[in-house]
């Protein structure tokens, strides 16, 4: 079943198209993955499906329900939660009062602290440590729970390892794919190409605010992979 129906979508920054006639659509239980080079457009296209960054053109259907004029807040009402780049915690509140924040907007569902503490078990002797005093991979960690405190049926993830040591990453990930294992349909962001085709179904690839590749990973080479990233075929440059 399809979630998501991303159509003709455009974002600006000033006078700058961000994000450019982008279509696809993204189906329940379905782990995407969005990848492009610096600058390509990956960030604002994400804020646009939580609301956070206002559309130039094209409509976004959610659950079969257009989700023009309807507020960021109004979107993880109705389940979509983004984990922003940079996390976004409260610096000056601990883990559990983060998680708690964001537990005030939740949809019923089978996440809540103790649900969340169980899935995330390293997180349980930090609960009362201040978010600043984390570590990178703590805070993904802790941006992730409180995605989830608001039971979402979308989860959006930005950056999901940039800035963390290997042995974080390897937590994180193994955090998305219990999330996986729950049905859960999770749009990220993912610099490490073979990460995102290691974890993901379905890889879309932008270049200058345009997709330029949308394919199951499956079968997917790392050469058509390059190929489309970089906008040109590498491996036949002299
Ligand atoms: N707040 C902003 N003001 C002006 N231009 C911006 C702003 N944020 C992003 N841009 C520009 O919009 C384009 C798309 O940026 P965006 O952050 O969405 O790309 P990205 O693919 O997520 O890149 P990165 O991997 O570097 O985060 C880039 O040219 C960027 O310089």
């Amino acid at each position: 079943m399809t979630l998501l129906r991303a159509t003709d979508l455009g974002a600006r920054h000033g006078l700058l198209n961000a994000v450019r006639g982008v279509s696809f659509d993204v189906a329940e239980g379905e782990i995407l993955a969005l990848i492009g080079a610096n600058g390509a457009g990956k960030t604002t296209l994400l804020r646009t499906l939580a609301g956070a960054h206002p559309l130039s053109t094209g409509t976004i259907v959610y659950a079969d329900e257009d989700l023009a004029g309807v507020a960021a807040h109004d979107r993880v009402r109705r389940g979509i939660a983004l984990v922003p780049e940079g996390r976004k915690l409260f610096p000056e509140m601990t883990v559990e009062e983060n998680l708690l924040v964001a537990g005030h907007r939740a949809r019923p569902g089978r996440w809540n602290l103790d649900t969340i503490l169980e899935a995330f078990p390293a997180l349980r002797p930090l609960r009362g440590r201040l978010a600043s005093r984390l570590s990178g991979g703590q805070q993904q960690a802790t941006a992730i729970a409180r995605a989830l405190m608001t039971n979402p049926r979308l989860l959006l993830i930005d950056e999901v390892s940039l800035g963390l040591s290997p042995k974080a990453v390897e937590e994180v990930y193994a955090n998305l794919a219990a999330l996986h294992d729950d049905d859960a349909t999770v749009v990220l962001v993912e610099q490490d190409l073979n990460r995102a085709l290691s974890t993901a179904g379905r890889v879309i690839c932008l270049l200058e605010g345009r997709i330029v590749l949308d394919a199951p990973t499956a079968g997917l080479t790392r050469d058509e992979v390059v190929t489309a990233y970089f906008g040109f075929n590498a491996a036949r440059q002299p």
